[in-house]
């Protein structure tokens, strides 16, 4: 479903801060795969997820989503079918818009353009029955504008706007970071609802160990721009915290600098 191959990529390249970020990425997600992907610091997760989403492109290696090549394809046309929620909660919604027409706009994507966000009286319903599910009492203020609500509700809206229409790959970048720990709930158990009703092939960044256990069929851990640890399954299943840390501390020759990662709770 999504191939990537020998991905590489320096910042500032030739220059005393040259940065090489990605080292030789290989990864193969099947349909359907809901990979957690934990790392040390500067590893290199948010600089892969850029480059499949085409912020950026690669300086090498090749990224393919359902067959097609995408690595040098622009962002706004690959947003076509990639959904992402970033760690800003500022960032995924038109916060001047309603929550209506944020959710319109989402219902749009893959269609062409328009001004118009006016929806009819069935999708008003659908947008009230997908908010209703949300339980944070939004589904009868579809005309609020989204910059007056708050974190939690935000980004949950925005986890709804990515995964309207369904995405061949849905992106979560750190996307519980910056919310409180029952907030932060909250948004992952919608976002576990979310993947396994679509069957929605996702790679979900996390800075936290639990979440990167508890979630998903498969995790992978990134150090020094490359994948060192990839389980999935029943291995997966019956890991723990000590036995991916030895795992990664084996795989990498170091040991794991994210002390985050372990004391968030
Ligand atoms: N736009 C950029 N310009 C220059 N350097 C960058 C840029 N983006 C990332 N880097 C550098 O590339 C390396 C990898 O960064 P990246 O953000 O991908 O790591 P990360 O694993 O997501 O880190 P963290 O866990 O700290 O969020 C880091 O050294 C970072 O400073």
């Amino acid at each position: 479903m999504l191939e990537i191959k020998d991905l590489r990529k320096t910042f500032f390249p030739h220059t005393p801060n040259e940065k090489k970020a990605l080292r030789g990425v290989n990864l193969t997600l099947e349909e359907g795969d809901f990979v957690t992907v934990i790392g040390s610091n500067g590893s290199g997760k948010s600089t892969l997820m850029n480059c499949i989403a085409g912020v950026f492109f690669p300086d090498k290696g090749s990224i393919r989503i359902n067959g097609d090549d995408v690595t040098r394809m622009p962002e706004h046309i690959r947003a076509r079918y990639i959904g992402r929620v970033f760690q800003d909660p500022m960032k995924g919604t038109a916060a001047e818009m309603q929550i209506a027409e944020n959710l319109a706009m989402a219902s749009r994507r893959g269609k062409p353009l328009s001004l118009r966000w006016s929806s009819s009286a069935n999708q008003i319903e659908q947008f009230k029955e997908l908010l209703r599910e949300l339980d944070l009492g939004l589904e009868n203020r579809l005309e609020t504008r989204i910059g007056t609500l708050s974190g939690g509700q935000r980004q949950s809206i925005t986890l709804l706007m990515a995964t309207l229409v369904r995405p061949k790959l849905l992106l979560l970048d750190e996307h519980t970071a910056a919310l409180d720990p029952k907030t932060a709930e909250k948004v992952l158990e919608l976002t576990q609802k979310r993947v396994s009703e679509g069957h929605l092939t996702t790679l979900m960044i996390t800075h936290n160990m639990r979440d990167a256990l508890r979630f998903g069929n498969r995790l992978i851990m990134m150090h020094e721009g490359r994948v060192v640890v990839d389980v999935g399954g029943e291995k997966k299943k019956n890991l723990t915290i000590q036995s991916l840390l030895e795992l990664f501390e084996k795989a990498s020759g170091a040991e794991f600098d994210n002390p985050e990662a372990l004391l968030t709770p």
